[in-house]
């Protein structure tokens, strides 16, 4: 396949490594010092984007892929406001676009495990639930976008929870959403029930970007062809 990785940082650079190894052309890696050369891209040299960046760029360069017809996987974070707009176009295009807060496939599996253990524990309202992301310190957005997942898997199966919050002391109708940044932490993810008897904890610990960069890799192998708005749940059929 013909790649072009938008951005190109630690996400870019793992996500390279993994697509040659697999077998694929890196056709164009785009950040912000050679943006006519994506602009000059057209039709018949990419087979899929991979888009990697920052979240004051991410909705403008999917907008961007989409408005000349390359079909897009997404892992930037920290952009959701703007996320039904470029789904709207997807759709309008006749376009593929492919988003996920995550793409390991462990944390699909632990996005799968939150919610059944949330509909486990709701009826057991002694306990109280939080979730708690820890990622290194270049880290540009906070709350980390699979921490907002985690908390959407909570909020949709325990009774009376209605949004996150950050950093802050929860409402009754609030899952808290704790934050930190240290060193040089890939991305780990806690979710924890607490009562006054005793205590449950789920967390994913990654060890590197490699899980990320493969799934990525491996939405971007899978969209070829398809038209719409997809995630790691269709992918790995979850
Ligand atoms: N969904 C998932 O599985 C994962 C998501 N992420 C998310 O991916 C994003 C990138 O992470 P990471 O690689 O660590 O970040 P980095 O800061 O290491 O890299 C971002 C890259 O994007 C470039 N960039 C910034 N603006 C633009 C633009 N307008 N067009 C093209 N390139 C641009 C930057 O260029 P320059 O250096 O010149 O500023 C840099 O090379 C973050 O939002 C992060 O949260 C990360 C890991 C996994
Ligand atoms: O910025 C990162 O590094 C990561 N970002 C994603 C997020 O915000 O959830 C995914 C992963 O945890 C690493």
């Amino acid at each position: 396949m013909n790649i072009v990785l938008l951005g190109y940082g630690k996400m870019g650079k793992v996500i390279e490594k993994i697509a040659l190894d697999r077998g694929h052309q890196i056709v164009a890696r785009i950040d912000v010092n050679n943006r006519q050369d994506f602009d000059a891209l057209t039709l018949s040299q990419v087979d899929a984007v991979i888009e990697f960046s920052h979240p004051s760029s991410a909705f403008q360069n999917v907008k961007a892929c989409l408005e000349k017809g390359f079909p897009v996987v997404c892992g930037t974070t920290g952009w959701l406001e703007n996320k039904p707009e470029v789904e709207a176009l997807a759709i309008e295009k006749g376009g593929a676009f492919f988003w996920s807060s995550n793409y390991s496939v462990g944390v699909n599996i632990f996005f799968q495990l939150n919610k059944m253990l949330a509909k486990l524990i709701n009826p057991q309202k002694q306990y109280t639930v939080s979730t708690t992301e820890i990622h290194h310190t270049e880290k540009k957005d906070s709350p980390s976008g699979t921490a907002i997942t985690i908390a959407e898997g909570l909020i949709e199966n325990l009774d009376g929870k209605e949004k996150w919050i950050n950093n802050e002391i929860p409402a009754e109708n609030e899952v808290a959403i704790w934050s930190a940044r240290e060193g040089k932490v890939p991305g780990t993810h806690i979710v924890k029930y607490i009562s006054d008897i005793d205590q449950i904890e789920i967390s994913h610990v990654a060890h590197g970007r490699q899980g990320f960069a493969l799934g990525a890799v491996l939405a971007a192998e899978w969209i070829v062809g398809k038209k719409g708005v997809f995630g790691m749940d269709d992918l790995l059929a979850l």
